[in-house]
């Protein structure tokens, strides 16, 4: 048995598209039926565990109603397959769940929800808020409202992002494959790995895109990938396929286990340095760069150099040293237009001659993730 499964109090479990369709397209109810189960019975059993699902599968979902044969490739028939397929699969699973005696709650997040300091919060608190109501959080991307710029596309990582979020002390990846093999699982002389100590480790593993289903998006890629995030946050991750999610949340030795690395920023920092895209460039003086490093300051208008990029304020830049590389990542006070006429000057002077408004940071070192 895996101690870290079975001292689990709170566990992310994600399913992929693939583990949730037919082979002909649309839902496969018979699947997510026994997914369910395993997650009321095998994952929810342990008194006070606390389950969140994040769930792929709503552009699969919405394939079949609209008379789409196959995953479309351009993103407006996707968002519109996802707008038909979310209401089915969170019809599914409130019915499913609801057999076990559970009530389920939809949460759709986009990127933007977890960096901007106040929608975090609020991402977090409606979270936790469902959790002590014993409700099932049931969370997948706001497929409609996400923009090919800051959408994830893939759960995997959303997955590893929400387990920082709630504090998880686990994460689950269920796929149709049972572990991580060496090479594709098709290729001859493929192995399984059973454990993962050390990223390392995987430098002869051969991972590679979405599997033949050809509903999935990321393939393993993004499933590492997910691990390496949720391992980095200190939160153990067991890949491996939905038919074993009992048997992995019950702490048996399936799929693939990756241990826990150190514990990183705090989860919302951890998003922002792995989930978020930098909207623009704040080039720094000597001084900036040991502040904001060292000391761990705020960024002030004295120590800019130059600023690129067309940003609004809210959004993620990179800060960037004399040798021109990216330090640090936040997000900024302040439009691109705004900043050139604030630059080498100090906050006191700012303020005396545009206003109080002008006596703030660049950005706030709650704001600034190291890279
Ligand atoms: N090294 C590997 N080990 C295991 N599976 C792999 C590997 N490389 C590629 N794959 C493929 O990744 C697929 C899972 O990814 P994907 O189809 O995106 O699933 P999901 O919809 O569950 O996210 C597997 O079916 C498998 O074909
Ligand atoms: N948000 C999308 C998820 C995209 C997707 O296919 O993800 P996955 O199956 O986890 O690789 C959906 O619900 O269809």
């Amino acid at each position: 048995m895996r101690g870290v499964v079975t001292r689990a109090r709170r566990v992310v479990v994600k399913v992929g598209s693939s583990s949730l369709t037919t082979a002909a397209g649309g839902l496969d109810p018979e699947r997510l039926a026994a997914l369910v189960g395993a997650l009321c019975g095998g994952g929810d059993r342990e008194p006070g565990r606390e389950v969140v699902l994040v769930s792929s599968g709503a552009i699969a979902a919405g394939l079949a109603p609209l008379g789409l044969a196959r995953r479309p490739r351009d993103l407006a028939t996707q968002q519109a397959a996802a707008s038909v397929g979310q209401g089915r699969l969170m019809h599914a699973y409130t019915e499913e769940f609801g057999r076990h005696g559970r009530t389920v709650g939809q949460v759709l997040l986009t990127v933007d929800d977890v960096t901007r300091r106040a929608h975090y919060r609020n991402a977090h608190r409606t979270l936790r808020k469902l959790l002590d109501m014993r409700a099932v959080p049931i969370i997948n991307e706001n497929d409609t409202v996400a923009t090919e710029e800051i959408r994830f596309g893939d759960n995997d990582r959303l997955a590893a992002l929400v387990a920082a979020l709630v504090q998880a002390d686990l994460l689950v990846l269920l796929s149709d494959v049972d572990a991580l093999y060496t090479g594709h699982p098709s290729q001859p002389g493929s192995r399984k790995v059973d454990e993962v100590t050390d990223f390392a480790q995987l430098a002869e593993v051969s991972v590679s895109g979405a599997g033949s289903a050809g509903v999935g998006t990321g393939g393993m890629v993004t499933k590492v990938e997910a691990a390496r995030i949720a391992t980095d946050a200190g939160i153990p991750v067991v890949l491996t396929a939905a038919p074993l999610a009992g048997a992995a949340l019950s702490g048996e030795p399936v799929g693939t286990l990756f241990h826990a690395g150190g514990v990183r920023a705090t989860a919302r920092l951890h998003w922002l340095a792995h989930a978020t895209t930098a909207r623009g460039r704040l080039h720094l003086d000597a001084g900036a760069v040991t502040a904001v490093v060292d000391r761990r300051a705020s960024l002030l208008p004295a120590g800019i150099t130059r600023v690129d990029g067309a940003f609004t304020a809210g959004d993620p830049v990179d800060l960037i040293d004399i040798a021109g590389r990216a330090v640090a990542r936040g997000l900024v006070n302040y439009d691109a237009l705004e900043l050139p006429g604030l630059l080498g000057r100090s906050t006191g002077e700012l303020a005396a001659t545009l206003g109080p408004a002008y006596e703030r940071e660049v950005i706030h070192r709650d704001d600034l993730v190291l890279l």
